[in-house]
């Protein structure tokens, strides 16, 4: 037998174990009551308008606009239930059915029962906030390696360069000093390589090509503790890196923005080291820091959850599945009723007519609920420390040819534009 011939057996026979699966499911849902969504073709399911650059306009929420606030995606032959304004994702996010993570598996219900994410979320917070190593020692942390960064960009000398690992190694150093007690020098190549894969995952994870299975047999070591501490790192990394990336490039897209941050750097801090006290003081620079996590967004889709039992929800019925509703955040902090300009990057949106910070229910980059993120103070720590800490350096510029315009890049996290930066030390300004 020629290879092709065996090529076409194996593809056919493909074909039709996809066909079968697809005929069951069908079968199976007509038991259930799924809300209506775009129409699936056969075998791929919705995976044409899942990819490429519709892609982002899925992740903007458009469906929503055609299907309302609960409609049906089909991944393959699977159903994922979107959920997109914040009243439906708010109460799915509190109910007690809709809960789950594949992504962050030690916490994960399926396969290591309730109780064992309960035990593991709690150890986390306690870890991350107040009984571990204590908040004044992680801010403590976060100052010293935010002088390494500034003592890095010093480097370049004002000459345009790339940021990207140099942030992620900063952001990574401060959860190994919480894990594991110690930071890595950021020039060391196996640590760099570290920092370097996890961003490879995190953009393999945001493709639809990405299978769910080897997902799970990526994903579900058996050693709690390891896959704790593996899952904080990546979950701590990336996603703070990311947000202080976004408001840098912010800074650099809008200078009078940086401008006016920079003031209120010099009206409250001066030339001392910024300490998470002195934000309640800056409603400004809170609020630029907030239009950044709503504006970059950069958790899109959120991270899927699964119902742990058949559910009855918004009139629907819906079964155990696994991954089967993704609560999304995109539509929320695109919200046209809540946010004046979602749009733009503006600022105002977190400050009123006489400059007070004021917050906005609407702002759930950290997502709500049980499943929220564990490590939203950490996050917001490291964010307003380093940011304020570079601007207090250095005045960023945009090397010139400079494309604001180019699309995010998209992967697990919503990442800036490919650019490079000029970070000008302030006193050579
Ligand atoms: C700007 C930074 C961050 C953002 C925007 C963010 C956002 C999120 C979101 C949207 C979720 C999913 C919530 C849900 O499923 O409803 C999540 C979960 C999680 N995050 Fe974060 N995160 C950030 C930083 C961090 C940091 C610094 C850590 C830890 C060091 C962390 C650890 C986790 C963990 C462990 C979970 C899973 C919680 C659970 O399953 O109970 N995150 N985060």
């Amino acid at each position: 037998m020629f290879i092709s011939d065996l090529l076409t057996i194996l593809l056919t026979a493909l074909l039709c174990l996809i066909m079968v699966r697809n005929v069951f499911n069908q079968k199976r849902s007509i038991l259930y009551n799924y809300p209506p969504g775009p129409k699936p073709l056969p075998i791929i399911g919705n995976l044409h308008i899942l990819s490429g650059e519709t892609l982002q306009t899925y992740f903007r929420g458009e469906l929503s606009k055609k299907y309302g606030s609960i409609f049906t995606v089909h991944v393959g032959g699977e159903k994922t239930v979107v959920l997109c304004d914040y009243e439906t994702v708010k109460e799915a996010l509190h109910a007690e059915d809709i809960l789950d993570r594949p992504f962050v598996s030690s916490f994960d219900d399926f396969l290591h029962g309730y109780e064992n994410w309960k035990i593991m979320r709690r150890f986390a917070l306690s870890t991350l906030r107040d009984y571990g190593m204590g908040r004044k020692l992680i801010e403590d942390k976060i100052k010293e390696e935010s002088d390494y960064l500034v003592e890095t960009f010093k480097s370049y000398k004002g000459k345009a360069f790339l940021n990207t690992i140099v942030i992620s190694a900063a952001v990574a150093n401060i959860i190994v000093s919480i894990l594991i007690g110690h930071r890595f020098d950021n020039r060391n190549p196996k640590f760099l390589r570290l920092v370097e894969l996890i961003k490879d995952i995190l953009r393999l994870l945001g493709s639809p090509s990405v299978l769910e299975k080897n997902n799970n047999e990526l994903y579900f070591h058996h050693n709690n503790f390891t896959s704790l501490i593996t899952n904080l790192f990546i979950a701590g990394t990336e996603t703070t890196s990311t947000t202080i990336q976004w408001a840098l490039f912010f800074m650099m897209k809008h200078p009078e923005i940086q401008t006016n941050v920079q003031k209120e750097i010099e009206k409250v801090i001066g030339s001392s080291r910024p300490q998470s006290e002195h934000r309640k003081l800056m409603p400004y620079t809170n609020a630029v820091i907030h239009e950044t996590q709503r504006f970059a967004n950069i958790f899109p889709l959120n991270v899927p959850h699964s119902t742990t039992r058949d559910v009855k929800f918004k009139g629907y019925v819906l079964p155990k599945v696994r991954n089967s509703s993704d609560p999304m955040l995109s539509p929320i902090l695109n919200d046209k009723d809540r946010f004046q300009r979602p749009d733009e990057f503006y600022p105002q949106h977190f400050l009123d007519s006489e400059g007070n910070f004021i917050r906005n229910e609407n702002f759930l980059p950290f997502s709500t609920g049980r499943r929220s993120c564990v490590g939203e103070n950490l996050a917001k720590m490291e964010i307003f420390l380093f940011f304020t800490r570079l601007l207090q350096n250095f005045t960023l510029r945009a090397p010139p040819g400079t494309n604001f315009d180019l699309p995010s890049g998209i992967g697990f996290t919503s990442i800036p534009p490919y650019h490079k930066m000029c970070a000008m030390p302030r006193t050579q300004i």
